[in-house]
């Protein structure tokens, strides 16, 4: 028999399995609201034209194709580093900070995780908001740690279960791996404010928990770099050494590029050594260095003010594009005159909007109306387009009555 007759057949990707669902159906008015990769007013993949313009730049340089070094193009990581941290970040300056180029932010967790499992002192476990991210959960199972819980999600108020997240976090273990999105909550586009962002940073403080943040949308959210990106900074403000994985997949177009870092904020300049040595040792057997085009890129733009602005400016765009079909697809709702409360649409923020709908209603959007998203009732609000509003909230009236 077949070495491989014991295989057994898995399930489709929760996330990505929509998009092949979707590809099957010929009807022409369909609607993908599934994976979170943004799309202009045309419904089109969005290149953004700062990053083609760096991308002449970077083709136009005719340079070799050299193996980066194991933790990448340097150009890259320390402007994402300055991205993250701040311009005039004290981690920085007092060279503090290890950050190497990763597999885009999928593999910035994943490194994130295989070095906590070889070398966090405390449990090898980690908290997830619930819900979160489809593929945290397997990110972090698959790197050796164990996976619990925290309370993020209340499906009453359709909002943050700020109670419950605080009372989950205080009752975790003393040195407790958190995970936290930094900005534009996945699924549920639910965020802390900044008043109880405080508050989550005193008590993990308090219980020495240990700040591992997800940016995988910064700039994406609010449209202002500085702005998503108060969370991290304001934990590192406050003392705590951070790990923080960034993702350049949606804000600046970059998805099938992979372009990433993962960073870890020591405790100074001599265990940033021993702790740099160590992250290089955990890669090399992983793909030993990353791919270099599309770190050129994004470091031809971060290192060129005039691109740099003009890509803010984009990334802004984009944002402005989503709050705009959010009030867009809440007001159709409205005027259908759905008895819903369908303010959560406008006052989540980034990619997706977590609706409320149950499995079933999805399953009906999608066999009887030709719009595909993830059966958790999130939708990716860059697939709405002038266009296809109207459509789109007339089948979740249709389900939801
Ligand atoms: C919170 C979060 N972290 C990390 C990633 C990883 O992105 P990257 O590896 O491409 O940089 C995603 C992407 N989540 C998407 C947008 C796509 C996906 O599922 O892969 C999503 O549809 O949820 C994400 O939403």
């Amino acid at each position: 028999a077949s070495a491989w007759s014991k295989v057994p057949q898995g399930p489709p990707d929760a996330i990505l399995g929509i998009t092949e669902a979707f590809k099957a159906d010929s009807f022409k008015e369909k609607i993908n609201l599934g994976v979170g990769a943004y799309r202009d007013d045309q419904g089109k993949p969005y290149v953004l034209p700062s990053v083609r313009a760096a991308e002449d730049k970077v083709v136009a340089s005719r340079s070799d194709k050299e193996y980066a070094g194991i933790t990448g193009i340097p150009a890259f990581t320390n402007a994402a580093a300055e991205l993250a941290y701040g311009a005039g970040s004290a981690v920085i300056k007092d060279d503090r900070l290890v950050i190497t180029q990763t597999i885009s932010g999928t593999g910035a967790l994943r490194i994130g995780g295989a070095f906590l499992e070889r070398f966090y002192p405390g449990a090898k476990k980690v908290y997830l908001p619930n819900p979160s991210w489809a593929n945290h959960n397997a990110v972090f199972k698959d790197s050796g740690l164990e996976v619990e819980k925290y309370r993020y999600y209340n499906k009453d108020t359709i909002g943050l279960d700020f109670e419950g997240l605080i009372e989950d976090i205080k009752a975790a273990p003393e040195g407790s791996i958190i995970l936290l999105h930094a900005c534009a909550h996945n699924p549920t586009g639910v965020d802390p404010t900044q008043a109880q962002w405080r508050q989550i940073s005193d008590v993990m403080k308090s219980k020495g928990h240990f700040a591992f943040f997800d940016m995988a949308y910064q700039g994406f959210a609010s449209g202002n770099a500085d702005t998503d990106a108060f969370a991290p900074r304001h934990f590192v403000a406050e003392g705590h050494n951070i790990a923080l994985c960034q993702s350049f997949a949606k804000n600046m177009g970059l998805y099938g590029e992979r372009v990433g870092a993962f960073s870890l904020v020591c405790e100074n300049a001599e265990e940033r050594k021993r702790v740099e040595s160590q992250i290089k040792i955990l890669i090399r057997p992983f793909y030993s260095n990353p791919p270099i085009h599309g770190a050129r890129v994004a470091s031809a733009i971060m290192n060129d003010s005039a691109l740099n602005k003009q890509w803010l400016g984009e990334v802004k765009g984009m944002a402005d594009r989503i709050i705009e079909m959010r009030s867009l697809l809440r007001t159709n709702l409205e005027k259908l005159g759905s008895k819903h409360d369908w303010s959560h649409i406008t006052s989540q923020i980034g990619m997706f909007a977590f609706t409320g709908l149950k499995p079933e209603q999805m399953d009906a959007l999608a066999k009887e109306h030709s719009v595909y998203a993830t059966k958790d009732g999130r939708i990716s609000v860059a697939g709405i387009t002038t266009g296809n509003v109207q459509r789109l909230a007339e089948s979740i009236f249709k389900v939801t009555g």
